[in-house]
């Protein structure tokens, strides 16, 4: 299966940080149209101001447009220069997984599975369809902290996942992707959230982008209210110790956030949240110690292929390598030739 992005990538959700605002840049005559007003309210006041934001503006967009070939870069040379400590953690095994999880998914692998059955295992939280299980054995997530920690400190290059978090770790660049997140995915995963989501792609899941988020003081601390480029997340606590930083969850990015209440969930290590990618949420601020979450986005290219949740259009397809942002093409219909031969 060959996988696409959407060109809105180029184009849309640039976030500025120091302004809290997604903007959209498509020529500095737009930008300045739709922005110069909002931005001014926000507090970028003099020409200077400006001139530093289309800066940031216009490098995201650069940065944007080369990541593809950048990524494939750097996952050449970390597997050419890194050296794992734990060699083992690339490669999924059952013994990483608490044995909750394992009885979860046995359940929603079970003929007759429902809904409900599932929701019987878990225990209810605030935040609507949001569920939290035990997913990994400490020991797992102890082990995991050590491998990524020794990763930070190698020379190896580093790439971001996303323009709002500047200290997490991409997993498919360290080669986490075919032996670990691949299988979690398609034989753990997805046995629970076709029950649970089959209104969201939750059926069909068929790729993913998975990362590992890391907030500690001096660095990130809390993440801003948003949605993921996903259907449905995964987000599992990895440790290590730390206070406050629970994730509070509003509407689905539709409702207008005046019409959204907010409800809080707490992280608990070795824990994984399962939500849905478009329900809007953000983190709150640690006030002490590291925390360190594993992402994974998620996504169904059966549902995305409608409507790109980025730019809220049907997706204009680019080419990108491995899953791209999930997008498939769709399978030819009957070409002209087959359908005069029907009318015949
Ligand atoms: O910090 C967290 O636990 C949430 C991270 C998140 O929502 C994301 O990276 O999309
Ligand atoms: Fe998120």
């Amino acid at each position: 299966m060959e996988f696409y992005s959407c060109s809105c990538f180029y184009t849309h959700n640039i976030f500025l940080e120091e302004y809290k605002l997604h903007v959209r840049f498509t020529s500095k005559e737009q930008f300045l149209k739709d922005y110069r007003d909002v931005l001014r309210s926000c507090g970028c006041v003099t020409d200077g101001d400006l001139h530093a934001v289309l800066q940031k503006v216009e490098s995201e967009v650069d940065r944007r447009r080369n990541l593809c070939e950048k990524s494939a870069e750097r996952t050449a040379l970390i597997s050419s220069v890194y050296r794992a400590v734990h060699g083992e953690v690339y490669c999924l095994q059952e013994s990483f997984l608490a044995p909750e999880f394992l009885q979860l998914v046995s359940y929603a692998c079970s003929e007759g599975a429902t809904c409900r059955g599932l929701l019987d295992h878990m225990e209810p939280l605030a935040a609507q369809r949001v569920y939290r299980f035990p997913v990994f054995r400490k020991e797992f997530c102890r082990m995991l902290i050590e491998e990524l920690e020794n990763f930070e400190r190698s020379e190896a290059p580093k790439g971001r996942p996303n323009t709002m978090n500047n200290y997490g770790i991409l997993l498919n660049e360290l080669r986490f992707d075919e032996g670990f997140i691949t299988p979690l995915r398609e034989r753990y995963l997805q046995p629970i959230t076709q029950l649970l989501y089959p209104d969201c792609g939750g059926r069909s899941l068929d790729s993913h982008k998975a990362f590992v988020v890391k907030y500690a003081m001096g660095q990130d601390l809390d993440l801003d209210y948003h949605y993921d480029n996903a259907e449905v997340t995964l987000n599992v606590c990895l440790g290590k110790e730390f206070t406050d930083g629970n994730l509070y969850f509003g509407d689905m990015r539709q409702v207008p956030l005046s019409e959204s209440e907010c409800a809080e969930v707490e992280h608990r290590v070795a824990s994984g949240l399962l939500h849905r990618g478009q329900q809007m949420h953000g983190a709150l601020r640690i006030s002490s110690g590291e925390r360190w979450n594993l992402i994974v986005w998620l996504r169904a290219s059966e549902q995305r292929n409608r409507l790109c949740p980025m730019c809220n259009q049907p997706p204009r397809l680019e080419e990108t390598r491995g899953f791209g942002d999930g997008f498939t093409r769709a399978p030819p219909g009957p070409d002209t030739h087959t359908a005069s031969c029907l009318l015949h």
